[in-house]
């Protein structure tokens, strides 16, 4: 790579120091100093409800912080006590599709890492690949394949976030994914709530059947357009991380098949069923050892 190159690349990333900046801002803005934080998908906003003793900022009250635009994603930072546990909450998120680039897109994930916070709980909307799999049914992400083109890790790398080459085979803590799972066995949810492999594409159209039926022999189980570039930074920056989707539909798997996806139905699902994905985190929030 020429030294040109090289600068183009470095100016269009965000450094260190710029995130440092915005972590003091919002740091200054409010008292709470959580160690956890949730990053809410589509439809899943309402854990803000749950949140006692909130200190909330718009995104959009944040210099340099990348504002959401889909719908289902409010756009604010919700700091307050959940299950009387510190906690930082995302009410939305905002995808590479957006046209944000894929270091933006990650920007907020890497500012908290500067706030302090250690554990970082990904959800999302998610079309079930998995035939198995119904709508309203929540599937913990044990691993992901990433399709999507993008790495907000491309680029120079700034080794006080982390190391060049970060492994990725234990991305999704496996003691948060055993402590979930038997959370929701408790809770009479366990008909309903799988382990499975989450894909990522960049969007912003849902698949074709033949993308779909590509997952699927892949070994995926529920896909997006999210999530993985957060894990990608957040296990780069040593935070600890857990994630689930919440499956809002079923994918398109026959060719000409007259019902298509939609983000309407996606939101509509996140409305029915996001209560069992509250009381799910609630509890793992609750049972946390920080
Ligand atoms: O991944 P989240 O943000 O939950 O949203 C999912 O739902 C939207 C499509 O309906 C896409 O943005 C997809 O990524
Ligand atoms: N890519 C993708 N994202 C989704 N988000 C919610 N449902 C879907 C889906 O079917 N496909």
């Amino acid at each position: 790579m020429s030294d040109d190159k090289h600068t183009v690349q470095n100016m269009e990333s965000v450094t260190f120091e710029e995130i440092q900046q915005i972590a003091d801002h919002i740091l200054a803005k409010v008292k709470c100093r959580p160690k956890l934080g949730i990053i809410c998908g589509s439809g899943l906003g309402k854990l803000a409800d749950m949140v006692e003793d909130k200190e909330v900022i718009p995104y959009n009250e944040i210099p340099g912080f990348p504002v959401s635009t889909v719908p289902g994603h409010a756009g604010k930072l919700i700091f307050g006590t959940l299950k009387d546990k510190s906690v930082v909450l995302m009410q939305g998120r905002v995808h590479c599709y957006e046209g944000y680039s894929p270091q933006k897109t990650v920007l907020p994930v890497r500012t908290m890492k500067l706030m302090g916070i250690k554990i970082l709980f990904v959800t999302n909307a998610a079309g079930g690949i998995n035939r198995n799999y119904s709508v309203g049914d929540m599937m913990v992400i044990k691993d992901h394949l990433n399709l999507s083109g993008v790495n907000p890790l491309v680029g120079v790398n700034d080794e006080r976030f982390g190391p060049r080459f970060p492994p990725m085979s234990r991305a999704y803590d496996s003691e948060l994914r055993k402590l979930a799972l038997g959370i929701a066995k408790e809770m009479g949810f366990a008909d309903f709530v799988h382990e499975g492999v989450y894909s990522m594409m960049i969007g912003p159209n849902f698949e074709t059947v033949t993308e779909c039926r590509l997952l699927s022999m892949a070994g995926v189980d529920a896909t997006g357009m999210s999530t993985i570039p957060e894990v990608l930074v957040a296990k780069h920056c040593d935070m600890k991380v857990f994630g689930m989707s919440l499956i809002t539909n079923k994918v398109i798997m026959e060719y000409d098949q007259e019902t298509t996806a939609n983000h309407e139905e996606v939101l509509e699902t996140g409305e029915k069923r996001s209560k069992y994905t509250q009381q799910l985190i609630a509890e793992l929030v609750k049972k946390l050892v920080i």
